[in-house]
């Protein structure tokens, strides 16, 4: 900001009272001032002495030496010389007094400031403004015209001119409507923009009108030539489409695709393996990979920057191929892709096939059957099983026998097992018998092995029978309640001595085995009734463990199910992920006579006939849904009488609360939540049995 001091005329003389005409007459000639500041002796400012006071004086006829005392003006207009310069133009332009006197804090004129002082500096900032203005237009990219209110140019710069071909000076003066053909055609509107080809260079031109005078108004056209950025858009534009057809490329030819930066932040994955992961909710900004993906081990191969092909990787059972990929630029691994392929994984499953059987075909040459399952692979959420379980591992641990008592398929085989994994011996052999499924007579051979020539007529060379295969570890026998008594006695001398003889033999062979022995027939009852022997049962029963049908433990239900969608997912190369809620019910109502095994059948079923990566209700076995009395699900529509399947719903809740509460109408109808009159309504509407109250 300007103050008054920068633009004011210095004061250099002053005239005082006791100066003369001919001395003020002087000065004033001589600085070309109208007005003189007169001053006391202390300097400050009295009044000021002007031309009419001069005027005045040569009137009254006084001498040249007569002071001008008396003819001082006393009113004079003063500004302060740190006034801001605008301010007092505007004062000056306003005011009829030619001069103002500028003085400091002190009272002490310092200068004048004129009209034509201010003009001066007017003029001047205008001249800085114009050229500024024109370094401004003529370094611009836009080109700029000014039309006068006819439309002729009276301004082009630089830039504009280059634009037209022409020099500036000839397009001075020329009409605009020769350079903008749609100029003669714009609207009335103060401004406008419009496209404009010229010499096949693209513009945009924005036309906008100023105010010559209150009646007059010009034009000021501005041009940006947009051709590099057509250009530029054009080429963003086949960009995105090979974006797009790179997109579709990546989502068809690879079942899932994730790339990640040097920080090892996720920059790009495939929707199918957000699907596919169920990722969606944990991707931020900035995820690092190995918070959601830490099984693509993706961040491996930034370490090691060699690239990894065709790995197989398993999540939640299913199995999955994996290519992992650094990538370089020059020297250095500034990423890595992750390549995931999940569907026709025929070629995969038969390569994990192969594997398998390379493996079990090692431990067969190895000649010993090892035990496959912990105490770890016993899946329970039950009270019940978990204090088995823990019993067990300390039962392991000992070289007792053991009973295991429980229903068909409830896991004794697997319980012997983990017994025997827990137990010392569990780096040797783990023989099972099954005692139900060998013939009475062939049962003895079985277990203690005979030696060449034994049986009369047969070729048979010596074979080593069971008792010897699991020396140094366990020997498993199932359905011990289906061996003859004979067999007992047999079996309960080895068990006292730890000795036997092959069939046809005379060596005692000596044998260091854990025994382990499964039914589920009433041993203690069999004793009573003398099928079984009493003195072999007090043998096999110094530890027993009963474990409990899966419909004393119905949340296993659940848990088991999901162990096995996972086991059958690995095995034939499905992808199913859960299953419908009609499905969870029938199955949490099914009593499961076959335990665990039925349980495991039936998801084995199941899963072949799932639809859409679930399980159905009616994929369950027909014997199932009935049982569980959920075949009026499926029943055919005429069958059900065209119900809607939230009635169906209602019926069925209706029916399975009479048989709940036996039949007690007013129990059913607060297990139902419903009153009385609604549940009559209920029974009339779906034609239901009328049962006892
Ligand atoms: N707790 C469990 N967790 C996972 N799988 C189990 C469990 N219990 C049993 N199973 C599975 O259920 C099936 C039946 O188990 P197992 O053969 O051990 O039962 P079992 O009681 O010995 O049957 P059986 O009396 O008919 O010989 C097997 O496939 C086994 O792997």
């Amino acid at each position: 900001m300007k103050s008054v001091k920068d633009i004011m005329s210095p004061l250099e003389h002053c005239l005082s009272p006791t100066n003369t005409l001919e001395e003020a007459i002087n000065i004033m000639y001589s600085q070309k001032w109208n007005t003189v500041p007169v001053t006391n002796h202390s300097g400050k400012l009295i009044g000021v002495f002007t031309r009419s006071s001069m005027y005045q004086m040569i009137l009254s006829d006084v001498s040249k030496d007569t002071p001008i005392s008396d003819y001082i003006k006393k009113a004079v207009g003063t500004v302060l010389e740190d006034v801001d310069s605008e301010l007092l133009e505007t004062m000056i332009a306003k005011s009829r007094v030619g001069t103002g006197i500028i003085i400091n804090k002190s009272g002490k004129p310092v200068g004048l400031f004129t009209k034509a002082n201010a003009v001066m500096n007017y003029v001047k900032e205008t001249q800085i403004l114009k050229s500024q203005l024109e370094k401004v237009m003529d370094t611009s990219n836009l080109g700029a015209i000014m039309t006068n209110e006819q439309g002729k140019i009276i301004f082009a710069n630089e830039k504009c001119a280059e634009m037209i071909g022409r020099p500036m000076n000839e397009i001075i003066g020329e009409d605009m409507e020769a350079f903008i053909p749609p100029f003669s055609k714009r609207d009335d509107k103060r401004e406008s923009h419009f496209p404009l080809v010229l010499y096949k260079q693209h513009y945009i031109v924005r036309l906008s009108k100023y105010s010559i005078d209150e009646e007059k108004e010009g034009y000021i056209a501005l041009f940006q030539n947009v051709s590099e950025l057509e250009k530029l858009s054009a080429e963003l534009e086949s960009q995105k489409k090979w974006e797009t057809l790179l997109k579709s490329v990546i989502h068809n030819a690879y079942d899932g695709l994730v790339m990640i930066n040097e920080a090892e932040e996720i920059t790009f994955i495939s929707p199918s393996l957000t699907e596919l992961f169920e990722l969606e909710q944990g991707l931020k900004e900035k995820t690092k990979i190995d918070m959601v993906l830490p099984h693509l081990k993706l961040s491996q191969v930034m370490n090691t920057g060699v690239a990894e092909v065709s790995d197989f990787m398993e999540v939640k059972g299913i199995n999955y191929l994996v290519h992992r990929i650094p990538v370089y630029q020059g020297e250095k691994i500034i990423g890595a892709i992750g390549k995931i392929v999940y569907r026709q994984l025929h070629e995969v499953r038969e390569a994990f096939k192969s594997a398998e059987d390379g493996q079990k075909e090692t431990s067969k040459r190895e000649g010993m059957e090892k035990s496959r399952f912990t105490f770890n692979e016993i899946l329970s959420n039950d009270k019940q099983m978990d204090k088995l379980i823990r019993s067990g591992i300390k039962a392991a641990k000992s070289k007792t026998t053991i009973l295991i008592y429980g229903e068909s398929g409830t896991g004794k085989e697997l319980f012997a097992h983990a017994l025997h994994s827990s137990s010392m011996n569990s780096k040797g052999p783990f023989i099972t018998v099954n005692c139900a499924a060998i013939p009475e007579h062939l049962l003895e051979s079985e277990f203690f092995g005979y030696e060449d020539g034994a049986f009369t007529g047969a070729k048979h060379k010596g074979k080593i029978g069971k008792f010897d295969m699991a020396h140094g570890g366990t020997l498993f026998l199932d359905e011990i309640g289906d061996m003859s008594l004979s067999i007992q006695a047999k079996l309960l001398r080895v068990l006292q001595e730890r000795e036997f003889y092959r069939v046809g033999g005379t060596e005692r062979i000596k044998v260091d085995v854990r025994i382990i022995t499964a039914t589920n027939r009433p041993l203690e009852k069999m004793v009573a009734e003398g099928t079984f022997r009493e003195d072999l049962f007090y043998r096999l029963n110094v530890i027993s463990f009963e474990i409990p049908p899966l419909r004393k433990r119905k949340k296993d239900i659940l848990l088991l199910s999901e162990s096995f969608i996972q086991e059958f997912n690995r095995q034939n190369g499905t992808s199913i992920t859960g299953w419908e809620p009609l499905f969870e019910q029938a199955i949490m109502d099914y009593d499961w006579p076959g335990n665990i095994r039925e349980l495991r059948n039936v998801w084995e079923r199941a899963m072949i006939f799932a639809e859409n990566g679930k399980v159905r209700l009616e994929d369950l076995p027909d014997y199932v849904l009935k049982k569980a009395g959920y075949d009026i699900f499926l029943q055919e529509e005429e069958e059900v009488s065209e119900l809607p399947l939230l009635e169906k719903a209602e019926q069925f809740a209706i029916q399975r609360a009479l048989e709940i509460s036996g039949g007690n109408k007013s129990k059913a109808c607060i297990l139902l939540g419903i009153s009385r009159s609604v549940l009559y309504d209920k029974l009339k509407k779906y034609k239901m049995p009328l049962l006892k109250e």
